[in-house]
């Protein structure tokens, strides 16, 4: 007799198969698998199918027990695996970790884990979730970023600003409310109704205004209050409400001046305590406060600041020869060199006499920090002329990064940098230099990158990305660039903006570079094999491969063994290559040229070039370099770009944009006469393979996304 409780084969089919579909649909892939005892990796046994059409990874890859902490990124691995090693204590934890995607990089996704079953061998069993949660994470980021810049001027604000809820009850105060109340402490206030300071005649008229703001009015007037020590002030006020998410009134912000006090001693107390008067730039009291939201910051969105400790070597000379007027004059023009290397985002601030300080945000890299500091060091030292005087400055600058270990808090972080800057000095002047702890990693990291990369070639760890080129006007791929990408066999993927300034001081750059040309055309050739129209590679070539001798014939042996038409190459040079020792680069371009391989100059608007010369370079194409693309929506970068285009146009030369990410970039870039463009917005770079099935099914969708609309 059949057993009535047994579920029929058919329907369990069916049930799976209804499971499958759902999954195929969810933005979440689950997964099972248990964790490493030793090193906290997880090791997957199941993995729902949709991992592929989310991450780019089939689910059978996914059991190699060394998967998943291969995609972990390098930073994050550690971090996460002490976070996940507290499953057993805790039944569930979950951690957000970037992960490599195989198609698109880097994203950030939310894994959320749970002890399911006993033990096995003592191996936690778990059951998680994986859900890319990168969109949220940068709409946080930029929030947060918002949040701090606005928090940063209301702080810094001359102005009382206040915030009270419906109740008219004090939810929010910045110092300078702080200072019209004479409250020294924020605790003091938040939580009382304003009505405690109005004064008594006007307190009828205050509530009449108040329920007016409440009700959506933005109200002025005047008001008479008390402060908290009894002292009668007339306020000017401006009130406006402030609306929820669902645009509802919660509260009313309100703006408080002292009009009887504006000029007075106490204002200019105010504006003394947080500037320097001599160059209007935040003092050090303002600075400290800054470096410590900065640091705030960077602890949340787990990113790096550099500040620096700049001291002037030569300042008493100049005061004591040419006079305390021509060296405030110096001051002023030295603390507007400096606020111009910096961005809007980064603070500079004057410590007193020659003595300055810079927070560096937004850092992707060490690096960004050794630019600016060299930066600021050439700028400086660039003659100053007052009043006849060519007047020849130099400055020593120390640096420090946050969070690093060996420092705790915000003064230990500068004295550091006060020592760095110190170390400058005795080194010889007019340069800059790290805290010594940040050195020696550098040093390090930099001798294990050097080392590991005299095996990567040897253990096969390199490969090619391309990233999809295209023409404006019709949306058509014209061409590849070829990105090269090493996955350092114990330390995971290691960036080429890292490791080919590497190559490039060791001089493996040359065999690394003869490779990626090797590959680069073997790759073209596959391509057309698989049936492909002919596509066009550009090769980044770097400044030694270039000056060395064997540049034509490492081109030409990877032409001649590949059997690719030469006008399917284009060599990418940086502009500051060509501009250095320009009749040599002539003559080789030409003898380029002659070869039928195309060339064109990458980051072009960095390098300062030379009109007069770039008539006489046989050039194919100008890049726009993605920093100024991605500030075309500023004055300053729309000017750059819109000159960069039209001297292509000048010259004869294509333009192509790089770095495009948004339409409203690719509008303004169609609509001033760009030719080509690179970016996101169309495609990251991809490993050979994708891109074969992105140009076989999807060339269209591409061309499409470039005829988008602006909006
Ligand atoms: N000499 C060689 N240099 C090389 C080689 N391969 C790379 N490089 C150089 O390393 C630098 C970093 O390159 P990478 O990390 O690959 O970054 C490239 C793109 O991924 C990135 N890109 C492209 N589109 C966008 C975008 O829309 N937004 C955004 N934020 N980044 C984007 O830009 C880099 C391409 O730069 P470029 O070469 O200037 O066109 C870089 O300087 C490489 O040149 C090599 O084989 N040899």
């Amino acid at each position: 007799m059949p057993d009535s409780t047994q579920v029929p084969e058919t329907r369990i089919a069916a049930d799976f198969s209804q499971l499958d579909t759902l999954l195929q649909a969810s933005p979440a892939v689950l997964y099972s698998g248990s964790q490493n005892p030793g090193t906290q990796s997880l090791e997957v046994d199941w993995v729902s199918s949709n991992l592929w059409a989310l991450t780019g990874y089939r689910p059978q890859e996914a059991r190699d027990p060394s998967w998943w902490s291969q995609q972990v990124h390098p930073d994050d691995l550690e971090r996460v695996q002490v976070s996940f090693a507290r499953l057993g204590k805790r039944r569930e934890i979950y951690a957000e970790y970037r992960f490599r995607f195989r198609n698109t990089g880097y994203r950030w996704i939310r894994d959320h884990r749970r002890v399911c079953d006993p033990e096995v061998d003592g191996r936690c069993q778990v059951k998680g979730a994986w859900l890319d949660v990168t969109e949220r994470r940068e709409i946080q980021t930029r929030l947060h970023e918002r949040e701090q810049l606005l928090r940063r001027l209301v702080e810094t604000d001359m102005e009382g600003v206040l915030v009270v809820d419906a109740e008219g009850r004090i939810i929010e105060i910045n110092p300078a409310g702080l200072g019209l109340l004479s409250c020294r402490d924020a605790n003091e206030v938040i939580g009382n109704s304003l009505m405690h300071y109005v004064a008594p005649h006007h307190q009828k008229r205050f509530v009449l205004l108040a329920r007016r703001a409440v009700s959506g009015e933005p109200v002025n007037y005047e008001f008479d209050i008390h402060d908290a020590r009894g002292e009668p002030m007339r306020v000017e006020t401006r009130c406006s409400p402030l609306f929820d998410a669902h645009g509802q009134i919660r509260s009313v912000l309100i703006v408080a001046r002292d009009s009887s006090r504006r000029s007075d001693a106490a204002y200019q107390a105010q504006y003394l305590a947080h500037y320097d008067m001599l160059t209007g730039l935040p003092n050090r009291a303002l600075f400290r406060d800054r470096l410590l939201q900065s640091m705030a910051q960077a602890r949340r969105s787990e990113t790096l600041i550099a500040v620096m400790f700049l001291d002037m070597d030569n300042f008493k000379d100049v005061n004591d020869t040419l006079g305390h007027a021509v060296g405030d004059r110096l001051l002023r023009e030295v603390s507007a060199r400096i606020v111009g290397c910096t961005r809007e985002t980064d603070t500079v601030a004057r410590f007193g006499g020659d003595e300055f300080g810079v927070i560096q945000t937004s850092m992707h890299s060490v690096e960004d920090a050794a630019e600016l500091a060299e930066r600021i060091v050439d700028t400086v030292s660039q003659p100053i002329i007052i009043d006849n005087h060519e007047i020849h400055s130099a400055i020593s600058i120390g640096v420090t990064l946050y969070p690093f270990d060996d420092h705790h808090n915000a003064d230990e972080l500068l004295k550091n940098a006060d020592l760095a800057m110190y170390k400058a000095k005795r080194e010889g002047r007019n340069r800059f230099q790290f805290y010594v702890a940040e050195l020696n990693r550098i040093v390090q990291r930099r001798a294990t990158i050097e080392r590991d990369l005299r095996l990567a070639l040897q253990r096969d760890e390199f490969s090619l990305h391309f990233q999809p080129q295209l023409c404006i006007e019709t949306g058509q791929v014209i061409g590849v660039e070829a990105l090269l990408r090493w996955n350092q066999r114990e330390r995971g993927p290691i960036s080429p903006a890292e490791f080919i300034p590497v190559a490039e001081s060791t001089g493996l750059i040359m065999d690394i570079g003869q490779w990626v040309l090797q590959e680069a055309c073997r790759q073209v050739t596959e391509w057309q094999a698989a049936g492909l129209p002919p596509v066009r590679v550009a090769v980044n070539i770097s400044p030694v491969q270039f000056r060395h001798r064997q540049l034509l014939d490492s081109i030409m042996n990877a032409l001649q063994s590949s059997g690719v038409d030469p006008q399917l190459l284009e060599i990418e040079l940086t502009e500051s290559l060509i501009m250095r020792d320009a009749d040599t680069t002539i003559s080789t371009l030409r003898r380029l040229r002659e070869l039928g391989v195309e060339v064109s100059v990458d980051d072009f608007g960095t390098g300062y070039s030379s009109l007069s010369y770039l008539t006489r370079f046989p050039i194919n194409k100008i890049k726009l370099d993605q920093s100024f693309v991605r500030d075309i929506h500023k004055p300053d970068g729309a000017a750059i770009a819109r000159t960069v285009i039209t001297l292509g146009q000048t010259l004869d030369m294509r333009v192509m944009a790089e770095g495009v990410e948004t339409y409203e970039q690719l509008a303004f870039l169609r609509e001033h006469g760009c030719h080509e463009a690179q970016g996101f917005l169309f495609s990251r770079p991809m490993p050979g393979g994708a891109i074969q099935r992105l140009l076989t099914d999807s060339r269209e969708d591409l061309r499409l996304r470039m005829l988008e609309p602006a909006f």
